[in-house]
């Protein structure tokens, strides 16, 4: 297990598109700032990169769209995902639970770094500002779970020690995804069962490890 004592459990928790509403701030946004100008409704969101898209459909549109959610406010503004509020705060009583908030600001920083800071204290409250990881590199974090909308997580490490649950968003929900990975569909699916499971099957690991370790390993042994 990821968690310093043996029975901890750590879970990671990615911000946009997980905690807070960054698809539908994009498009409420764009809308205002470029009425009259094309744009991707959500239903037909595809792929991570909402710039990427927005550039397909027309060469300018990809800096149009980054400009709005590099603007002052966007971060903040951002509404809460439905059930994510209160989640992370059952989460966070759960005993042998460590949970962290893990996010990738934007290479233009300016506004995005102050504003994620001030949303969790603003919706999470002072003890979440505590448990902030803002990096671009989540691989090199150490946990046992990561809850995290982007499809693919690739960074300096090959093997992160995480699981990655991969958290429906409209950019995601068309992908089919091999076994083993798992998919929490919103925050109203069973986030608690994969946070259990994972305890069960890390517990067992440990166990099975310390068996090893004592040279009482052999298939049949396992008491
Ligand atoms: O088209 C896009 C969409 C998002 N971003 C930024 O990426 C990070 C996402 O962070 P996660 O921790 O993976 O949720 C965030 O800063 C978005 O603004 C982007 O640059 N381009
Ligand atoms: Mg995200």
């Amino acid at each position: 297990m990821a968690g310093s004592a043996a029975s901890r459990l750590r879970v990671l928790v990615d911000m946009d598109g997980v905690l807070a509403d960054f698809e539908g701030g994009v498009l409420r946004a764009f809308l205002a700032r470029y009425p009259g100008e094309p744009h991707v409704e959500l239903a037909e969101r595809r792929g991570f990169s909402v710039r990427e898209q927005y550039r397909r459909l027309r060469e300018d549109l990809g800096a149009k769209v980054a400009s709005v959610y590099e603007s002052p406010g966007f971060f903040l503004g951002l509404e809460p995902i439905p059930g994510a509020i209160e989640a992370m705060q059952e989460m966070i009583h759960m005993q042998d639970t460590e949970v962290f908030i893990c996010t990738s600001p934007l290479l233009k920083y300016e506004h995005c770094i102050l504003e994620k800071y001030s949303w969790v204290e603003k919706h999470l409250g002072p003890e979440f500002v505590e448990r902030l990881i803002l990096t671009r590199d989540k691989t090199i974090v150490s946990a046992d779970l990561l809850f995290d909308d982007k499809d693919t997580i690739k960074g300096a490490e090959p093997k992160p020690s995480w699981e990655h649950i991969l958290f429906t968003c409209c950019h995601n929900k068309h992908l089919e995804l091999q076994t083993p990975r798992r998919r929490l569909q919103s925050w109203a699916d069973d986030w608690r069962g994969i946070v259990e499971s994972k305890r069960r099957s890390d517990a067992e690991k440990e166990c099975y490890a310390s068996l090893i370790a004592n040279g009482n390993g052999q298939v049949g042994n396992w008491q």
